[in-house]
């Protein structure tokens, strides 16, 4: 027999799920009728956009779970003007028609009593439920789970409902953690929109987790003063980003920038390769320095007076009042460009007070018609000429000599010599600059000479992700997109697998500008069972970081790991195993490796789409170690790990990365020993753990 209080709960699912479709009908009748009631056209389409943005919120989830849990509070002073009260917390506002809220958003104030309270600090919380939903669609309430949080005795058991969802096996894309958000990452998600916060958590800490749903909380607080500029989320490759691409859709917010760092400064196509030692000075942070001196050594000393013809008169600037002007401009240390148009202004400026001086009244047409002349145009062009950056990027790589300029003092001949490309003719440069080839790091300096230029257009917010992985000139990028705003900044010191990643927080905080910024740990793993994470930890003490050890909250979960004559047969076999199981599988190794293992899948029949394909609904991903960041399955096969160190310099960064893909069962696949690291202390010759 159903009992009653969940005859009850059910009853009030249908009243909720019939005011939700309430709601989503006056939405959509005011997207009919908005462009009438809107006063003016870009009233109507602005109001258009809001309605429908909004409509097509509501209509998202009508049959989805509306609500994954509820608040109680006592009578305690401590819970204060909620006394009594019961709420029902979802991932929007629910109201009935006459405006009473039936589910109260997440993101709310009086939703944080949710995340946090506990028996050691109740925060006025009675009784905190937690709802079990079924899947399909419609979403069927399954029951509830009930915690008394005043009678100050603590639960012995964890929640089975947020065990459960934290151990579901992982299919599809990446989803939000709105019912299960645990106290101290909601502490981070909460924290004011004037704070930066950099969070060093290990792997499936849940760093992307909160950084997305912080996101969605500052949008939804402080949704008006981030209207401008918008929030934007970076992060480290396209797959990363097409696997959290959903999250904040079903948050409610559809209008987040989610882009790649390559994206965000993508002025030309990527169609050259720098060699090692030219993209090590290239992301070096005394690019910024030597950058900084090539724009400014444009401009020259005035060599003579200003002549302005205007009609029968000739207006005269002698040359140390030009001179003055230039100095006055130059200490103002604005971007170039728009010292260039100051130093216009201030010289139109002051052939108008010649005017006025000989009695004439100059309005704003002569003054701009001045400004414009030729004669004015001229002298700028001279003195502060315009550059475009490609232009001054071609010269500087091109030119021994004007990279000595602004380089002597700053770079070392070695370095300088690593920077220059084939010579190219001063008369060539133009042409050169339209059709040069430009490598990832060029683009990073093209991004930085425009940032000394001109203001770039900046966010409110940015959330950075995997930002260990940034060289000093990446993070400037990130950080000159985010003037006024504010970041978060997530990463793990251990992941770092770029020849530039950081080592030390403090120092990537600076150069995102945010010397200052707290950082903060998460260390409980959510992601990786506890077997799987030990064996991973094994790989910290040779990893060359301090980082807190990341614990697994999760005893499930399963590790074989196995010495095989053949590995591609070994590979089919266990795939084969993990298909008549659920959830996604990925098998991880070395390019190379993978393409020999792509055929040997294929020769057995088994389907597997690379990373980069639209795989909609392939169960076996082929995903290259190097491409493996950020992303998760529920099942994961790492072929040969010793090959996976071996072929590049920061290998056992890309393993330890390797192996903490999994969300529940790990097969290790090695023909050749095994990193001797990974064997356990007691196990000198043996095959490792979990055999
Ligand atoms: N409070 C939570 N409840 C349920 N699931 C959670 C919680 N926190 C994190 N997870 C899940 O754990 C997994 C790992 O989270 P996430 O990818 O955010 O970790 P991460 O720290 O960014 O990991 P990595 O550095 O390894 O990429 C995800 O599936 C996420 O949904």
């Amino acid at each position: 027999m159903i009992p009653p209080e969940l005859v009850e709960e059910r009853a009030r699912l249908a009243a909720v799920r019939s005011a939700l479709a309430g709601m989503l009908a006056t939405a959509r009748l005011r997207v009919a009728t908005g462009d009438v009631v809107a006063g003016d056209r870009y009233t109507a389409e602005t109001l258009g956009r809001m309605l429908k943005s909004h409509a097509k919120e509501l209509a998202e989830e009508p049959d989805g779970p509306l609500y994954f849990g509820r608040l109680w509070f006592g009578t305690a002073p401590t819970a204060g003007e909620h006394r009594g009260q019961r709420y029902h917390l979802g991932r929007r506002h629910v109201t009935d028609e006459s405006g009473q809220p039936l589910v109260i958003d997440w993101r709310a104030p009086v939703s944080r009593a949710f995340y946090r309270a506990s028996v050691r600090e109740p925060l006025g919380v009675r009784e905190r439920r937690r709802y079990g939903w079924t899947g399909g669609h419609p979403a069927e309430l399954t029951g509830f789970e009930d915690e008394r949080l005043d009678t100050g005795t603590a639960p012995d058991t964890v929640s089975r409902l947020v065990a459960a969802e934290i151990e579901r096996p992982r299919v599809g894309p990446m989803r939000d953690i709105v019912a299960t958000i645990q106290p101290e990452q909601d502490e981070l998600v909460r924290l004011d929109l004037d704070r930066t916060v950099c969070v060093q958590g290990g792997p499936g800490s849940g760093k992307t987790a909160v950084g997305l749903h912080r996101a969605a909380y500052l949008l939804y607080t402080h949704r008006q003063r981030l209207r401008r500029g918008g929030v934007l989320v970076v992060g480290p490759n396209p797959a990363f980003l097409r696997y959290i691409a959903a999250v904040l859709p079903t948050l409610g917010e559809v209008d987040v920038a989610q882009r790649t760092l390559a994206e965000l400064i993508d002025r030309h196509p990527v169609t050259a390769v720098d060699s090692e030692a030219a993209a090590v000075v290239k992301h070096d942070p005394r690019m910024a320095a030597v950058l900084q001196r090539a724009v400014r050594d444009r401009v020259t000393e005035p060599a003579g007076p200003l002549v302005v013809p205007d009609g029968s008169y000739r207006w005269r600037l002698p040359v140390e009042s030009l001179r003055r002007l230039v100095d006055d401009v130059r200490r103002e240390d604005l971007p170039y460009g728009i010292a260039r148009e100051r130093l216009r202004a201030r010289v139109a400026d002051r052939l108008r007070r010649q005017a006025e001086a000989r009695g004439e009244t100059p309005g704003a047409a002569w003054l701009r018609r001045t400004a414009r002349c030729r004669p004015v145009t001229t002298f700028l062009d001279t003195v502060w000429p315009t550059i475009r950056p490609e232009e001054l990027l071609t010269l500087l790589l091109g030119d021994p000599a004007t990279l000595a300029r602004a380089a002597d003092g700053i770079l070392d001949s070695v370095e300088q010599a690593a920077l220059i490309r084939p010579r190219t003719s001063r008369s060539a440069i133009g042409r050169r600059a339209r059709s040069a080839n430009w490598s990832e790091a060029d683009l990073v300096l093209l991004d930085e000479i425009a940032g000394l230029l001109d203001h770039l257009p900046g966010h409110g917010h940015i959330v950075v992700d995997e930002a260990q992985d940034l060289s000093p000139m990446q993070c400037r990028a990130v950080a000159r997109r985010c003037r006024h705003g504010s970041l978060t900044v997530l990463g793990d010191l251990a992941q770092g697998t770029t020849p530039w990643a950081a080592s030390d927080w403090r120092e990537q905080l600076t150069h995102l500008g945010r010397p200052d910024a707290t950082v903060m740990p998460l260390t409980a793993g959510f992601r990786v069972p506890a077997a799987i994470l030990d064996l991973a930890n094994r790989l910290l003490p040779e990893l060359g970081v301090e980082v807190p050890v990341t614990r697994s909250v999760r005893t499930d979960g399963e590790l074989r790991i196995r010495p095989v004559a053949d590995l591609a047969a070994a590979t089919v076999t266990a795939v084969r195993a993990a298909l008549a199981r659920d959830g996604s599988i990925a098998v991880i190794a070395t390019d190379e490796r993978l393409s020999a293992l792509a055929v040997a899948l294929a020769d057995a029949g088994i389907t597997a789409t690379g990373v980069d394909e639209n795989a909609d609904g392939a169960r076996v991903t082929l995903l290259p170690a190097t491409l493996a960041k950020g992303l998760e399955y529920d099942h994961v096969v790492v072929v040969e790990p010793v090959e996976i160190i071996e072929v590049e310099p920061r290998g056992r960064q890309r393993l330890y990365v390797v192996l903490t893909r999994a969300v529940s069962r790990l097969d290790v696949l090695h023909h050749r020993p095994l990193p001797t690291t990974l064997l356990p202390p007691s196990d000198p010759g043996g095959d490792g753990p979990g055999r």
